[in-house]
């Protein structure tokens, strides 16, 4: 499993990299180029073709619309400046607690 869950961390670090390449040869250059609204917008639009595939497709085309969406998420992360580090940690906080209860407790 590890050496799945680690190409989160390579990815991320890829990402940093290429942002400052020429948006001629990178993706992620490109994106950032148009901003952070077309990033967050690109993030929505990956996150309802992974729904779709859920709701009226197959496993395989929900795999690779998860690799969309985890790959835009982490774009996006990238170009706020949150390492995923900071992401990872606060699902290892929430480790343990049901979101049941957590719900259950919020003042509001
Ligand atoms: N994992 C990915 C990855 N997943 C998806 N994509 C790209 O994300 C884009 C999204 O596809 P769409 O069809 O939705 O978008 P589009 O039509 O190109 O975009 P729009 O003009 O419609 O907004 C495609 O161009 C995909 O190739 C990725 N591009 C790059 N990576 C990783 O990022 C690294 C750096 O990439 P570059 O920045 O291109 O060097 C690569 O080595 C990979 O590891």
């Amino acid at each position: 499993m590890n050496t799945h869950t680690d190409i989160l961390e390579r990815l991320e670090q890829t990402i940093a990299a290429r942002r400052a390449a020429s948006p001629d040869s990178s993706y992620v250059a490109k994106l950032n180029a148009k901003g952070l609204p077309k990033i967050a917008q690109k993030l929505g639009e990956e996150a309802t073709e992974a729904v779709i595939a859920a709701l009226s497709g197959s496993n395989e085309e929900l795999v690779g619309e998860s690799a969309d969406l985890l790959f835009h998420l982490l774009v996006l992360l990238s170009a706020k400046g949150v390492s995923l580090e900071h992401v990872l940690a606060e699902l290892e906080r929430r480790e343990g607690q049901s979101g049941l209860e957590e719900k259950a407790g919020r003042s509001e």
